[in-house]
Formats: C-alpha cells, sequence, structure tokens
C-alpha cells in the first residue's frame, strides 16, 4: 500500500499548512533573536528561513501530489499502474468513470454494471462503519475480481482526489458516497455535513478544476420532497419543506451543484432515489434489518402515521436504479469549463428514479414472512418525529423522456431476489444470522 493511502488528511487543508508555517517562523525566531543583536542581521537570517521553509514546504507539495520531479515511490507507481488498468475503455466511446462511494449499496452495482459493458471504472469510498464494514470490503473484494479498483479515500480528500485525477482522464463522476439514512441525522448530525455537504464542495472543486471537466451525475433523495403532499411527486414541486437533516442536505446538494454548473459550466445530473433495496443492500434500511430479525426470532417495529394509517414508500429495486444511472450517464451531455471557467452553458437536470407503486410497510413484511417461510413479531409503533415521511410516490415521466427509463421490478420479485442473496451471503442454514 503507498504512503498516501495512510496519510492522515486535513479537513481544511488550508488551515493545516498555515499552523505548520506559524509554528516553524516563531519556534526558530525566537532562538535567532537571542543569538544576533544587530537588527539587519536579524533581517537577513528572517528572510533567508522564510525562503527556506517556503521551499521545504513547495517541495513538501510536489512529493505528496507526485505531479512532478518523478519522486514517486515504487509502491506510488504500482498504484497508479492498478489505477489505470481500472480506468481502461474496453468498448468503442466508452466512459472512464470515478464512481464515489463504489463499495456502497448502489455505488457497487452501479460499478460494477459500468465494468461489465466495458467502461473504465475507478472507486472510492471511505470505508466507515455508520454499518457493519465487512460488508463493504466484501463488495469491494466482488468489485475486485471484476478489475475494479477502489481506493480507500474520503471525498473531503482533495489531495488524493486529485491525484486520481491526474492519472485518470475522468470524462464522468458517479458520485454516490455520501452520509444515508433519514432517521440517524438526529443522532449524528456533524457526519451529513461532513460527507453531504463539505465533502461534495470538495468533490466538486476538484471536478471544476479538472481538465477537461468531467460530467457529474450525483444520488440526491426522494427525501427533499419531505412534506409535499402533491402525488405522485414530480421534480417541479416544491422542495423546500425537509423533514430531517438528511433531507436538508441533500436538498443544499441540489443548490451547491446548481452554483458549480451555473458558474464553472460543469454537466449536472441530480438522481432523487426512491427507497432502494435488492442484494447486497444496506443493512440500515427497513427490508433488510426487518429480513435479519424475523430470522433471528426477534421483534421488528412497524411505524404507523397520524390516525393509524400505514406508511408507504416506492420501493424501487436495485436493477432499475442501476439502469437509471447508466442512461443518465449516456445522456449527461458535456461540461463546457476548462482551466476553472465556464466556456458556455452546460445541462444542469434533475430526475426522480422510483418505481411508480407505492407499497405500506405491513404489505413490505408480509412479503418478507411469505419469502422467509417465518412469521414476524409486530410491534406497531406511532412514528417518532424523528424525520420520517408518511409516504413517497415518484412521477417519472421526465427520466423517462430524457433517457427511457423504466422499471420493471415490482416489490414482490425483488425482494425474493434480496432474500436469496441474503440467505446466501451470511450462510443461513437454521443458525444465527448476524
Ligand atoms: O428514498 C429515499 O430518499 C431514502 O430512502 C431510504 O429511506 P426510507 O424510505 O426512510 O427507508 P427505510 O429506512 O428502509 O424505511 C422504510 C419505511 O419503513 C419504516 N420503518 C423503518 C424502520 C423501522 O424499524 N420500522 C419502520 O416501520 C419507515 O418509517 C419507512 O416508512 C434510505 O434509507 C435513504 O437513504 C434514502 O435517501
Amino acid at each position: 500500500m503507498p504512503n498516501f493511502e495512510e496519510d492522515d488528511f486535513p479537513s481544511t487543508p488550508g488551515k493545516f499548512k498555515i499552523e505548520r508555517s506559524h509554528h516553524l517562523h516563531h519556534g526558530f525566531g525566537r532562538q535567532f533573536s537571542r543569538v544576533f543583536s544587530s537588527t539587519s542581521t536579524m533581517l537577513i537570517w528572517v528572510l533567508f528561513l522564510i525562503a527556506l521553509t517556503v521551499s521545504f514546504l513547495s517541495f513538501q507539495t510536489t512529493v505528496h501530489t507526485g505531479r512532478s520531479y518523478g519522486y514517486l515511490s515504487w509502491a506510488d507507481r504500482k498504484w497508479e499502474r492498478e489505477v489505470r488498468v481500472s480506468a481502461q475503455i474496453q468498448r468503442p466511446h466508452g466512459m472512464s468513470v470515478l464512481v464515489t462511494g463504489a463499495a456502497g449499496f448502489v455505488g457497487s452495482h452501479v460499478a460494477l454494471a459500468l465494468k461489465k459493458r466495458g467502461d473504465g471504472v475507478v472507486g472510492i469510498d471511505n470505508f466507515n462503519d455508520y454499518y457493519d464494514p465487512s460488508l463493504k470490503q466484501a463488495r469491494k473484494a466482488m468489485l475486485k475480481r471484476h478489475g475494479i479498483m477502489v481506493v480507500e479515500g474520503d471525498i473531503n480528500d482533495a489531495k488524493k482526489l486529485n491525484k486520481l485525477f491526474d492519472v485518470v482522464v475522468f470524462t464522468h463522476v458517479m458520485h454516490l458516497a455520501a452520509q444515508a439514512g433519514v432517521r440517524y441525522a438526529m443522532e449524528n448530525p456533524h457526519s451529513y455535513v461532513h460527507s453531504n455537504i463539505a465533502g461534495l464542495v470538495t468533490l466538486l472543486e476538484v471536478c471544476k478544476s479538472a481538465n477537461p471537466q468531467p460530467s457529474i451525475v450525483w444520488a440526491s433523495s426522494s427525501s427533499v420532497y419531505g412534506l409535499n403532499d402533491q402525488v405522485p411527486f414530480s421534480e417541479s414541486d416544491r422542495t423546500d419543506q425537509p423533514a430531517s437533516l438528511y433531507a436538508a442536505t441533500k436538498k443544499a446538494g441540489e443548490e451547491i451543484t446548481h452554483t458549480y454548473n451555473h458558474i464553472y459550466g460543469l454537466s449536472i445530473t441530480g438522481l432523487r432515489f426512491f427507497t432502494v433495496y435488492g442484494p447486497w443492500g444496506r443493512p440500515d434500511m427497513a427490508y433488510f434489518s426487518f429480513t435479519r430479525n424475523i430470522l433471528q426470532g426477534k421483534p421488528i417495529t412497524v411505524y404507523r402515521g397520524k390516525d393509524r394509517v400505514d406508511l408507504a414508500r416506492d420501493f424501487t429495486y436495485i436493477d432499475d436504479i442501476v439502469k437509471g444511472c447508466l442512461g443518465s450517464l449516456d445522456s449527461s451531455g458535456k461540461s463546457t469549463g476548462s482551466g476553472g471557467r465556464k466556456r458556455g452553458p452546460a445541462p444542469y437536470r434533475i430526475f426522480n428514479l422510483g418505481n411508480t407503486s407505492p407499497v405500506t410497510v405491513p404489505n413490505l413484511v408480509g412479503i418478507l414472512e411469505k419469502h422467509l417461510k417465518m412469521k414476524a413479531k409486530k410491534h406497531f409503533v406511532d412514528m417518532p418525529g424523528n424525520g420520517d415521511v408518511p409516504f413517497t410516490h415518484a412521477n417519472i415521466s421526465a427520466a423517462q423522456n430524457e433517457f427511457g427509463y423504466k422499471p420493471t421490478t415490482d416489490l414482490e420479485t425483488g425482494l425474493k431476489k434480496f432474500v436469496r442473496w441474503y440467505l446466501s451471503y451470511y450462510g443461513y442454514h437454521g443458525k444465527y444470522v448476524n
């Protein structure tokens, strides 16, 4: 593993450098003032030290970014070669895609689908422990078997992102790294700001400066509709009443990406995913945790809305979402900027990617019971005021018109595939399931 894989990185890079030079100047300054009494000698020494510090820092930067001087170690070269091989395009007019959050649920599926059709893919993921990191490692291993490299790194790490852009000319970025989960935002609000706001801005800064600029497709969320009660949800509906901090950060992402499109000419497509589920899914989501609890004979909590109305979601199967992501990448159009400057207008698009047929949570449980051949111990609880919304329902005509998006998997079929994967992945033969 090369050094920069393990490097600590400052979340505010400028601050790191300032503190460092500040320390050097003051420490040495005090010592020399004792030795030299003459002001002019002192001045010469101070200037000399400043020059020395500046050249030291620029030398450090050069070594770290590897942009020149050939200071790359053997390990760095090997790493670069792996990145290049992973990014190699294997079909005419193919693309080279940086997939952020590639060890995540949607990221791993999209990365694999791109690779399978001959596109070049490099992944990046921070492997955080929001849910079991061993599942992320297993997805990474699965991708590796298909020739896809997933670099360990955070999207707040501009240095690492720049390095990747130095090694590969990415035509597209599929940005799926995020802090997901609606209810967890009350427990750990700052993780949402860190990934969904700060990380997004860092990534956009790198993309806007890249030459050529990539086109960007990224994951927004159905949660931006918040308390909207127009049904089904259309892209032109209100999205200014978020019900959770998660939703607010996704909505902010839509506004932030708009400014980068407007100022720098980045081609941007935001996808509002509707409760995506399927094999290799996220253990924090209801369908996944319900399955685990049912198999272990543990109770599940089923939330109910006002007046005991069942909650409903427009559950969307992963393969349909993958088709939507690929369709978005293929139709994204080019960014127009270069050298950090806009050269003309670039596309800015937002699409719902849902299934168009909401299912209630009790019905979801019923389908799981059928596939698992076990009864759930259901505890009905009034929906706590923790960011949930009563229902979601997508109008998908915009995505349909633009790139032929057409979901084909109903919840019954999709959950059957999920359950089959779950039982096989966790080696479930009637014994303890992790
Ligand atoms: O569509 C989206 O934008 C969002 O979809 C999901 O969020 P959510 O729909 O809340 O998905 P789950 O956490 O799986 O919940 C599904 C339903 O089950 C209910 N639920 C959840 C957990 C539980 O223990 N009991 C329960 O009844 C929820 O209230 C909700 O109605 C994802 O977790 C978000 O990351 C994503 O952005």
